[in-house]
């Protein structure tokens, strides 16, 4: 029995079979929560074991291009996978904002996006203060309220205070997580990155899994009928076309793309 035939899920299998036979493919997938199981501190984060070995084997297939697409900045995320310049494996941070490929979404920000950015950390501070427990993550273009660990009551009063900060502000995009809400002076999203990176390196399918918020914006614009593979990690609400349910099933999935890919690539033997 295969590996995903050991998860029950003959769809999932259909559809990764599908896309093996495609010409052209890109394969991504978020960090957190999907490649990476949670920590407390998010500088202790490491991809899960296996996880970015499968993804770089699919990256020296024929025809197939593979991304890692994080709201961590793209320094963040290249330390943290361990992706170098001239890596095969291309990064998208910064929910979309930042890429290592050209083309696809390279957005400065402005002086005014600068300065926004500093008042809006200074203010994060001090409501960091008023919330023993919290913490205050600076990102490239955002600054990020995070509270895994904190009890129910007070994880609910920080995030609701950190949300109210960007509400109703056409110049702050406030993005809520898992334990984190972000406050970002960008308007970039995964799905139109995602999409933007699929055009720069022709891939006619694209894979995507992830477990957020921020993910649902990629499995929106990359519908089944359309030949694409979207599978989102945990529970929760999702406009994904297909589910598992941990880290681990998730690595288990991208490593069986990689042995049917491999097989049934065209040109891969
Ligand atoms: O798009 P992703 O790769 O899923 O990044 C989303 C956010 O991930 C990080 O926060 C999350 O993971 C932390 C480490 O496990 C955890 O402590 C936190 O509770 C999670 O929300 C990261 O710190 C954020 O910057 C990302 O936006």
């Amino acid at each position: 029995m295969s590996d995903v035939g050991a998860l029950g899920d003959p769809a999932l299998e259909d559809a990764l079979t599908g896309l093996a036979r495609r010409r052209t493919v890109l394969v991504a997938s978020d960090l957190d929560g999907a490649l990476a199981e949670f920590t407390r501190d998010p500088a202790d984060t490491v991809p899960a074991p296996g996880a970015m070995l499968a993804l770089r084997g699919l990256a020296r297939l024929p025809g197939t291009s593979v991304a890692v697409v994080s709201g961590r900045d793209a320094a963040t995320l290249a330390e943290l996978t361990g992706v170098r310049p001239g890596d095969p494996v291309a990064l998208v941070g910064s929910h979309g904002a930042e890429s290592s490929v050209a083309g696809v979404t390279a957005q400065r920000l402005d002086d005014g996006q600068r300065a926004l950015l500093d008042e809006l950390t200074t203010t994060v501070a001090e409501l960091i203060e008023r919330h023993r427990g919290a913490r205050l993550e600076r990102k490239r273009a955002a600054v990020a309220v995070h509270t895994r660990g904190l009890s129910d009551d007070a994880e609910q009063a920080a995030l609701e205070e950190a949300v109210g900060l960007g509400e109703g502000r056409d110049d702050v995009r406030v993005l809520r997580g898992k334990s984190v809400v972000e406050l970002s002076v960008s308007h970039a999203d995964k799905g139109s990155a995602l999409l933007a990176l699929a055009r720069v390196v022709g891939a006619e399918s694209v894979f995507y899994s992830g477990d957020d918020v921020t993910d649902e914006d990629a499995f929106r614009v990359l519908p089944a009928a359309d030949g694409h593979v979207t599978v989102k990690v945990g529970d929760g609400g999702t406009a994904a076309e297909h589910r598992v349910p941990s880290v681990g099933a998730l690595v288990v999935v991208v490593r069986r793309l990689l042995a049917l890919r491999s097989d049934l690539a065209p040109g891969a033997r």
